[in-house]
Order: structure tokens, then C-alpha cells, then sequence
């Protein structure tokens, strides 16, 4: 797979990252005296990337600088496919393989979204995904390819993977802080080539 590819109308610029199945993807932006006009989705587009093209939920979150959230994903039966982007100010966006069998299996990644250039993130199953606002505010958005399952949601200590975070010291959620470590954790998930 090269490191960069298109689908065929050029509405996504698809890049590889260190993690496989794992893309930033960036969006045709269309600029004019009004702003930016910026698509984030397109079934086509998606399927000739070989990307999930069905999300039945669709969600964002409002988060102050300093603030992490994560990690996390959705354990088998209810794992998913999650693209992120930020429509308001930036992020530092992360993501740790955690399919046992991967070639990078425990490493993690980490890549500024921003809204001003509208890149977003594409997580496949098996990687667990945080991000750390590098902003006065910055707002998330999410689509998920399976819905929401509180019995299968589950994390990961945002500090346990050597994650090189912008902050040492970040506003977290209750339930952030009392994540196991990421060298307790059997992972459930086991690798397969995208
Ligand atoms: C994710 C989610 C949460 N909730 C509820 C649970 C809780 O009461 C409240 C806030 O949930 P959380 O604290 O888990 O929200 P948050 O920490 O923002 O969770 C998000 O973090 C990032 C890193 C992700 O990758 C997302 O997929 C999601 O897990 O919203 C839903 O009702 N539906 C949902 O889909």
C-alpha cells in the first residue's frame, strides 16, 4: 500500500501511519468569501478506500485545554471502527494497538487535528484512542460503526503506554483515572491485515 492515496473523485487524501488500517485522512476543503465548505463523509469515497462505511452513531464532545479523554475503545462483540476529527480548535490525538498479533502491537501513534486543516483520524477495531486539547476549547466529533455499549466500553490508563502526551499534569474524568494499566490488560483482540 502507498503511503498516500486518493478515492477516485479526490474528495479524501488518505495517509498511512505507523499503525496499520490506521489513516489520517484529509478532506477536500472548499474555500471561499463565506469560510470553508468541508465534507467528512462520503459512502463511495470510503468503500474505494476500504474504509467502514456505515456508522450508526454520530457524536462530539466539548473539552477544555489541559483536559485528556481516553483511552478507549469498545471490546468484541461491540468493537468499531471511530473516525475523529475536531471542528473547534485543535487536539493532540493518540492511538495504541492493542491487536495481539500486530507488527505494532503496544506502540501508539500521536497527530495533531486541527480544525483549520480538517484532517481527521481513522481508528480500526483493536486500537485504543485518546486525545489531549492543546486549545482554549476544542470540540470532538466522533462516528462510530457500532453503536454505543456501556458493557463494552472500556479503557486503558491514558499513562501506561509511554504516549508522549503535551501535558504531564491533564484534567481527567473519574472514570479516566481508574483505568488499568496498559501492561495488566489482556487484550481481546487479536490482529488481522487490513
Ligand atoms: C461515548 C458515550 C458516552 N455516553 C455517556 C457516558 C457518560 O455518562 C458520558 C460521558 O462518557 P465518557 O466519559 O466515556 O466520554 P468521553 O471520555 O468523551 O468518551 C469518549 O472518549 C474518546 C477518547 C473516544 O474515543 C470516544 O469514543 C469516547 O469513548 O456520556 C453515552 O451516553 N454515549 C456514548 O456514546
Amino acid at each position: 500500500m502507498s503511503a498516500t492515496r486518493s478515492d477516485p473523485a479526490g474528495l479524501f487524501e488518505a495517509r498511512a501511519t505507523a499503525l496499520p488500517g490506521c489513516l489520517e485522512l484529509r478532506p477536500r476543503i472548499i474555500g471561499d468569501g463565506r469560510g470553508r465548505f468541508v465534507k467528512v463523509f462520503h459512502a463511495g469515497a470510503f468503500a474505494a478506500l476500504g474504509l467502514a462505511t456505515e456508522y450508526p452513531e454520530e457524536y462530539y464532545s466539548v473539552s477544555k485545554a489541559g483536559v485528556i479523554r481516553g483511552l478507549h475503545f469498545q471490546v468484541p462483540p461491540m468493537d468499531h471502527a471511530k473516525l475523529v476529527f475536531c471542528v473547534a480548535g485543535r487536539i493532540q490525538d493518540a492511538a495504541l494497538d492493542i491487536r495481539r498479533g500486530s507488527p505494532t502491537y503496544g506502540r501508539s501513534l500521536t497527530l495533531e487535528l486541527s480544525a483549520e486543516l480538517g484532517n481527521m483520524l481513522y481508528l480500526p477495531s483493536g486500537l485504543a484512542h485518546g486525545f489531549c486539547v492543546l486549545d482554549e476549547t476544542a470540540v470532538v466529533v466522533y462516528q462510530t460503526s457500532r453503536p454505543y455499549s456501556p458493557a463494552h466500553d472500556s479503557g486503558l490508563r491514558w499513562d501506561s503506554a509511554g504516549i508522549p502526551w503535551h501535558t504531564a499534569k491533564p484534567i481527567l474524568s473519574e472514570r479516566d483515572q481508574g483505568h488499568p494499566p496498559f501492561a495488566d490488560y489482556v487484550s481481546p483482540f487479536v490482529f488481522t491485515p487490513p
